[in-house]
């Protein structure tokens, strides 16, 4: 039985500052840094034959952090652009609430989770979930079928596109997910990749 485990990075200086990040490639901050330690000391159970990650170096150090915490330091980091974070073009480095402030909640609310709006010069989901799922399909999807267990640390509206994919979600239902800093999803998949069970941990 193979086994998928999604964990999202913990949290960034610019969710502290309530800023878009998109592809800014901004730190942990302490709080982050003990999230990604908790989300290790919750898979002491897990044992992983892959482990994968964004480009960016809060997914990064997320990872690294799970893997000291479950002794699997050594296992070999798959770094990969396809994982990296919805592309958020100008709100890049903007302030959410002065955003909002600026532009009304209602707009700033499709921008930030809308399945087809793209926020300005930036990515809709939908072209985040084609690359995520591009990346699933020719990299994931064999060696889930080999059978291993992997660990993909990635990050908020990746994640929601991942998950929109895996199990089926509607474009009501991707827009209306949240996945926390540090949360943890865990899929077991058949070798036909047929999902036959899924949690939060
Ligand atoms: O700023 C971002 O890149 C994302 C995730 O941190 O924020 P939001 O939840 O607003 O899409």
């Amino acid at each position: 039985m193979s086994q998928l485990v999604l964990v999202r990075h913990g949290q960034s200086e610019a969710n502290l500052a309530g800023v878009f990040t998109g592809w800014l490639d901004v730190p942990l901050t302490p709080q982050g840094e003990a999230e990604a330690r908790e989300a290790g000391r919750r898979l002491h159970d897990f044992h992983f034959d892959a482990a994968y990650c964004s480009t960016l170096v809060r997914s990064r150090r997320t990872l690294e952090l799970i893997l000291a915490e479950l002794d699997e330091s050594s296992l070999e980091i798959h770094a990969a652009d396809a994982l990296r974070e919805r592309m958020y073009g100008a709100l890049q480095g903007l302030n959410k609430a002065e955003t909002i402030a600026r532009y009304g909640l209602e707009q700033v609310t499709r921008w930030r989770r809308s399945y087809e709006d793209a926020p300005p010069e930036g990515e809709t989901l939908h072209h985040t979930l084609d690359r995520v799922v591009a990346y699933y399909n020719e990299v994931l999807a064999p060696a889930l079928r080999a059978g291993q267990r992997l660990l993909v640390v990635s990050h908020g509206n990746t994640l929601r596109a991942l998950r929109m994919q895996l199990e089926g979600l509607t474009v009501a239902q991707v827009e209306a997910l949240e996945i926390p800093t540090g949360g943890i999803r865990v899929y077991e998949l058949n070798p036909d990749l047929v999902i036959t069970s899924m949690s939060d941990l």
